[in-house]
């Protein structure tokens, strides 16, 4: 069972032109790493998958279950692309509180948020307060918030944004563990990130799929002289030149 958009329309506003036409996506098991250019249609394609927009033609469904039903909510997970530490908050009730809204009981969303922020490897950073993180660490929290609820797919909008080489190392070291249990799709601009653990790569440019497949065949896309570690960087411009 996976997430999938079919031939969905989307406009920010009624008088404004269509971000997506027609749009179908299916999201492969594992890590996916979604790329392209600013305003490629990227947080629009997350927003949509995770039912935070709706689509005004077309549907979104993780298997059979539509994105209107309650148990779509619970499978689907959603980190948007601007997270905020929540001031005097710890980390353990940040987490919890996201599993409150999603309709857990307190004792339950306290429990699950230990469980969580476990599997973000945060254990000792629990009883932080949010605004005392680093943007990597409260990322992560903000991973451990949107999987309270044992989602089993993962959108998650440019999670590395921002962070220096160390934490973007043990960012994709954590998103390598989840895809074990989750399928992740993360938007990023830094080809760098689907490095060795993306399984997949897509490319969007103008609301359209240039490339969706394997991370080989991504890679394949690069000309032949291009060396070792300029592959991803190499393949992404070429498909992108091609479409322009
Ligand atoms: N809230 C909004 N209101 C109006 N237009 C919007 C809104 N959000 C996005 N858009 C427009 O929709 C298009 C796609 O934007 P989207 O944010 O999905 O792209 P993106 O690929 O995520 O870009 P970026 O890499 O810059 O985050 C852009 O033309 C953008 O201007």
């Amino acid at each position: 069972m996976t997430l999938e958009l079919s031939s969905c329309t989307y406009a920010y506003g009624r008088r404004k032109a269509a971000v997506l036409t027609d749009f179908s996506y299916r999201l492969p098991p594992g890590l996916t790493v979604l790329l392209g250019p600013n305003g490629a249609g990227k947080s629009t394609v997350l927003k949509l998958g995770a039912s935070v927009a709706r689509p005004h033609r077309g549907d979104v469904r993780f298997g059979t279950t539509p994105s209107t039903a309650k148990a779509f909510r619970k499978a689907v997970a959603w980190m948007p692309q601007d997270i905020v530490a929540m001031p005097g908050m710890t980390a353990r009730e940040y987490v919890a509180y996201a599993g409150w809204l999603k309709g857990m009981s307190r004792a339950d969303a306290w429990c699950r948020a230990r469980r969580a922020l476990a599997r973000v490897e945060l254990t000792d950073r629990s009883d932080s307060r949010t605004n005392d993180l680093s943007g990597g660490q409260l990322r992560r929290v903000g991973v451990a918030a949107a999987l309270v609820h044992d989602a089993q797919i993962l959108l998650l909008d440019e999670p590395t944004a921002g962070m220096d080489p160390r934490q973007r190392r043990v960012f994709r070291d954590l998103l390598g563990r989840l895809t074990d249990e989750v399928s992740v799709l993360m938007s990023t601009h830094d080809v760098a990130d689907l490095a060795e653990e993306a399984d997949h790569v897509t490319v969007l440019a103008g609301g359209r799929v240039l490339h969706s497949g394997t991370t080989d065949t991504f890679l394949a896309h690069a000309p032949q002289d291009t060396p070792p570690g300029r592959l991803a960087e190499a393949a992404y411009t070429e498909l992108l030149g091609r479409y322009e």
